[in-house]
């Protein structure tokens, strides 16, 4: 039964487009069809009032003959049909670009949380907010403008059609004129679309200086600086504007050179059904079927509106779908060997970003069991190492080994519940405190919650929290450190044979540090450890150092062997007294062999 409510609560939401899937065409089908049938009964209009006016100038000279009320009955249905038609329209648009724009959105969405985080990096947040709201929606409206702009082509193709059938010399006049009508939509169709891609780039960069700005809105206001930072915001208004009036002077142009045209067409298109008429080849009612022909087929003009409609569709689909189209980790099919005890080895590891090689590292090995930390001077590279370790990222040279076996052979399943990572920012989470730290690759009991909470030094927060355990997250009020010791408290719940920290402890005060180092020996799953310390206590307590600089590996040993090393103590601040002293650990230490410059 509940399968049966999931499965139908999918389909549903398949097709509503809401879990990405591409709606289909059934919608924009729908537009199309009613339109076209509005169309229609607008195009048959004149036909059917022109035969009901002769009809009924024929009835006043004494030859009824009940016709004529025939012909007025079918007017009127054809006005009313189209009235009907027109509101389906209405209602078909609006659920059509609903469809679409949840379908792009959500597409563009999981594409961005499964892309490998370096090729999201260059998406700044304001640029991916603009792209998930304004650009989808733009997009969405496409299709639906797509289905209206060929329906809008069957009244004047229609009508000009009907007016050959009425008077072909009307319609040969008509015909002439049209060329230049397609010729103004084409131009501005073409200088619409560079305008339009422009427009929503300016867009993007307003949105992603203004998220910036609110993440640095304490340091604006101690510094003063507000003033310079609105216009920092604002710098690409005035290009906005610019391109925006651009935008309207086209349209206006569009509108106002077919809007010359189209009364000039009808102006001649009439003048040559009168001499018809006066040459008695065209009736009373032919001549007020040919000039609303005429008209009708000048519409073509009108097109505009839903033509810049498209273009815009078209330039949005593309910013949106970016995010969709991103390289995603393609995973292999071995598991990792039940009791190994986490081994990690970097061989050949060659990270190369913008050109320049951010990560050189090569016969790095971290035994099983052991705690590594990373450190060197900002920029030296420990997070992407943090990265390839745990295959966030792929090295573009090498392999990383984890108990003998290739990370990119992996199952995503065996990489996910072996490899955990805490982060110095957790992800943000809806739920209650309890889901959120138990939320993971594994099954988390009550009791390892808060075990997991105890060891991470959580548990005394979150159970003064109002419900405890139970407190949603939003309304739970954190102070940063408890909120990162909440993410720790998730990765040693979900902790595999690797668990990598990148600087995740940093908002914690040395003491609890030292708290959390001590309960991760003794309380957290056994296995290895991969730590980015920038303080010299958290190296003194590893077993084993990892030194970057520059990209490179400059040595691997226990810090105390590289304490003597200057370079190493500069990394650490000149002068550093936090050097804690070699006992401080209590771990086992690693073989020299182990442990490879
Ligand atoms: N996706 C990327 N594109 C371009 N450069 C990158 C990318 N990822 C990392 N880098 C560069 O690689 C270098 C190392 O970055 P990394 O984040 O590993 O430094 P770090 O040692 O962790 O520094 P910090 O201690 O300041 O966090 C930096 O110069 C960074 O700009």
């Amino acid at each position: 039964m509940l399968t049966t409510g999931f499965r139908a609560r999918r389909a549903g939401r398949a097709r509503d487009g809401a879990d990405g899937a591409a709606p289909g065409r059934l919608p924009e089908v729908l537009v199309l069809l009613c339109s076209v049938g509005a169309s229609v009964a607008t195009v048959a209009q004149p036909f059917a009032l022109g035969r009901t006016l002769d009809l009924l100038l024929r009835d006043g000279n004494g030859e009824a003959d009940g016709a004529a009320g025939h012909w007025l009955a079918l007017s009127a249905a054809l006005l009313l049909g189209e009235l009907l038609l027109d509101s389906l329209t209405s209602l078909f648009t609006g659920r059509c670009n609903a469809v679409w724009t949840a379908s792009l959105r959500s597409r563009a969405f999981d594409g961005l949380l499964r892309a490998v985080p370096d090729h999201a990096r260059p998406f700044a947040p304001g640029d991916v907010g603009t792209r998930l709201t304004l650009n989808a929606a733009d997009a969405g409206g496409a299709p639906a403008a797509r289905a209206a702009l060929a329906a809008s082509m069957v009244t004047p193709v229609g009508a000009l059609a009907a007016l050959a059938v009425v008077d072909v010399w009307v319609a040969a006049c008509v015909l002439a004129g049209l060329p230049a009508l397609v010729l103004v939509l084409r131009t501005f169709a073409r200088d619409t679309g560079a305008s339009v891609a422009a427009y929503q780039n300016a867009q993007s960069q307003i949105a992603s200086r203004l998220l910036e700005a609110l993440e640095g809105a304490a340091t604006i206001a101690a510094a003063g600086t507000g003033a310079r930072e609105r216009a920092r915001v604002l710098a690409p208004l005035g290009r906005l504007a610019a391109l925006g009036r651009r935008m309207w002077a086209l349209h206006g142009r569009a509108l106002g050179r077919s809007g010359v045209l189209v009364p000039l067409l009808t102006l001649a298109a009439t003048a040559v059904g009168g001499l018809r008429l006066a040459s008695g080849a065209l009736s009373v009612g032919g001549l007020l079927a040919v000039c609303r022909y005429a008209q009708l087929t000048a519409g073509v003009g009108g097109a505009a509106s839903l033509l810049g409609a498209v273009v815009r569709g078209r330039e949005a689909r593309n910013r949106t779908l970016a995010l969709a189209r991103m390289p995603t980790l393609v995973y292999g099919t071995r598991r990792l060997p039940p009791t190994g005890p986490g081994d990690l080895e970097l061989c050949g590891v060659r990270v190369v970003r913008d050109g320049r090689q951010v990560l050189r590292a090569d016969g790095v090995r971290v035994p099983g069991g052991a705690t590594a930390a990373v450190v060197g001077r900002s920029g030296a590279g420990k997070s992407v190492l943090a990265a390839v370790a745990g295959r966030l990222i792929d090295p573009d040279e090498g392999q990383v080994l984890l108990d003998g076996v290739r990370l990119d052979r992996l199952t995503r399943e065996a990489l996910r519940t072996e490899v955990a990572y805490a982060f110095e920012r957790p992800a943000p989470d809806e739920g209650t405190v309890a889901e959120a730290v138990a939320t993971g690759p594994r099954q988390v009991s009550p009791e390892q919650v808060r075990e997991a909470c105890r060891a991470a030094g959580a548990d005394g927060f979150v159970r003064r929290l109002p419900s405890g355990y139970d407190t949603p997250l939003p309304a739970a009020p954190l102070s940063g450190g408890e909120y990162q010791r909440l993410g720790l408290a998730r990765a040693f719940a979900h902790a595999g044979r690797l668990l990598i920290m990148d600087d995740a402890t940093s908002s914690l005060d040395t003491a609890t540090e030292h708290e959390v180092d001590r309960a991760l020996r003794h309380s957290v799953r056994p296995g290895t450890r991969l730590v980015v310390a920038h303080r010299p206590s958290v190296a003194a307590r590893a077993d084993l150092v990892i030194w970057l600089e520059d990209g490179g590996v400059r040595a691997v040993a226990p810090h105390r062997e590289l304490w003597d090393t200057a370079g190493y103590r500069a990394v650490f601040g000149a002068g550093s007294t936090e050097a804690a002293a070699p006992e401080a650990s209590t771990a086992r230490r690693p073989r020299p062999e182990e442990a490879r410059p």
